[in-house]
């Protein structure tokens, strides 16, 4: 007989302890982005390694070496663990990570952003949904089935990274070195770290979306310069970077460098069937928006703009005045920010060539005295399976289990480039699981995770490694 009602009911009971070890991960600013915060990252790791090895888990640190671009910057250490060594078990490999965006209050959170807040049944806080709560979620699963006394089904692998928000540097070298030994015994993956499409019903993700992102640095005056003074005098950087940015993208969205969209795969006869069926709505996303501001004002419009075009994002300068104020400056180096979501059947390195060949033509074409250099930080490519395999199965029976509905099958607007690396070196099929909903606003203000999207999803989780180890 099934032993789920048991873990349920535990996990239940547990509720208030899983929600202090969330608020203690979420206390932890491991922000990847910020080089002085490095420390916290660390620390963050070691958090995650106690509360593994309370469990039993065997944990081991990897460290991947110096931070490319940065001349003193050690990269913060992969934790990867082991649950179970029972050779009769299947083995699933759980990915998660444990940095965070940035936050700062004066973003405009409503609450400290590194401060777990309760509030009307929801969570709030940096990495409360991304991807905190779901890391912490397999660990509050795991302490519910020991505490209940049910044996845990499946031997378990982990691999939990810290610089997912800047571009997993290390994680491929990893992989490919821990392929045929940590990772060796892998049957599937599972990761949780994407979301629901909209905030009522579960989904199942079988595809994301990749990213490449660039830099645009133009510079000229030896220093940022008095705008009276040399106003009108001098090749102004931040002009050109403007002048730059105009170029690639139009307001409705539409990217303007040649040769993207001829990449990009056409929509099949069985692909368009899929659309109507997914519960989602314009108004689900203009809730989670903020606003009425969406490109489309159809259903399946908007979920291809979300999951099969690409888009391109003008993040943000550096260099450049952004404070209150009115500063009369010229900045005189400023780097421009922008990244491109890539689809099925985007070449990562030709769309490098399409962009950088096309900002050097369009500089060029603004004859200017200011050096102009684009290129590319770093990339992550697309994904795509098919949510056919047994792994997938176990996980919708899982969902079933614990919400009572069949899940969505969905494809992601976010990049998860772990997801490709792990399917095409360990040859095993890579499920996303996601708890979160589509309003949780990872990577903004406010982020959130709902209570009963923890505590189900946990549950979803255990019930997920019961059935996986019927399924595989
Ligand atoms: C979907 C996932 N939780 C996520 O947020 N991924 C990031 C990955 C990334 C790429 N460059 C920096 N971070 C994302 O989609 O932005
Ligand atoms: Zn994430
Ligand atoms: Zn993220």
């Amino acid at each position: 007989m099934s032993e789920l009602p048991k873990l349920f009911s535990k996990i239940d009971e547990l509720k208030p302890v899983f929600i202090d070890r969330l608020s203690k991960a979420v206390a932890i600013p491991s922000v990847s982005a910020e080089p002085e915060r490095r420390p916290k990252v660390v620390e963050m790791a070691n958090y995650l390694s106690e509360e593994l090895k309370k469990l039993g888990t065997i944990v081991e640190f990897r460290h991947m070496g110096k931070q490319d671009g940065f001349e003193d910057l050690q990269l913060p250490p992969i934790v990867l663990g082991k649950l179970g060594n029972d050779p009769a078990k299947k083995n699933i490999l759980i990915y998660g990570h444990y940095d965070v965006q940035p936050a700062a209050l004066e973003d405009g959170w409503a609450t400290e952003p590194f401060e777990l807040v309760e509030k009307d049944d929801v969570l709030y806080g940096r990495g409360s949904t991304d991807d905190k709560g779901p890391v912490i979620g397999w660990i509050n699963t795991l302490q519910a089935y020991q505490e209940a006394g049910i044996d845990i089904p499946v031997n378990l692998i982990f691999c939990f990274e810290g610089m997912e928000e800047y571009g997993s540097d290390g994680l491929d070298e990893l992989i490919e070195i821990e392929k045929d030994k940590w990772f060796k015994d892998t049957d599937a993956v599972c990761i949780s770290d994407n979301y629901w499409l909209g905030t009522t019903h579960p989904a199942l993700t079988y595809g994301l979306r990749g990213v490449s992102y660039y830099q645009i640095t133009v510079s000229g005056p030896g220093a940022d310069l008095h705008s009276g003074v040399f106003g009108g005098t001098a090749a102004e950087p931040m002009t050109d970077l403007v002048h730059l940015f105009s170029k690639l993208v139009t307001s409705d969205g539409t990217i303007q460098i040649p040769g993207v969209m001829d990449m990009v795969a056409p929509v099949t006869e069985e692909e368009d069937a899929l659309y109507e069926k997914i519960h989602f709505s314009v108004e689900e996303l203009q809730n989670a928006l903020g606003s009425k501001t969406n490109l489309f004002d159809d259903k399946k419009r908007t979920l291809m703009g979300r999951w099969r075009y690409p888009s391109l994002s003008i993040h943000g300068v550096e260099g450049a005045f952004s404070t209150t104020g009115a500063k009369t400056v010229i900045p005189a180096k400023v780097k421009g920010k922008f990244s491109i979501r890539t689809v099925p059947n985007i070449e990562m390195d030709q769309l490098d060539r399409c962009v950088i060949d096309y900002i050097d033509q369009e500089a060029k074409k603004l004859n200017t005295k200011n050096t102009v250099k684009a290129e590319c930080l770093h990339a992550g490519n697309w994904w795509l399976s098919s949510p056919n395999h047994p792994n997938y199965v176990a996980a919708a029976k899982a969902t079933k289990e614990v919400w009572n509905v069949e899940p969505d099958y969905t494809r992601e607007g976010g990049s998860i480039p772990v997801a490709l690396s792990f399917e095409k070196a360990l040859n095993k099929n890579v499920l996303l699981l996601p708890m979160g909903r589509g309003d949780d606003g990872a990577h903004s203000i406010n982020e959130k995770l709902n209570v009963p999207n923890y505590i189900q999803g946990s549950k979803t989780l255990g019930a997920y490694l019961f059935y996986v180890a019927a399924e595989l």
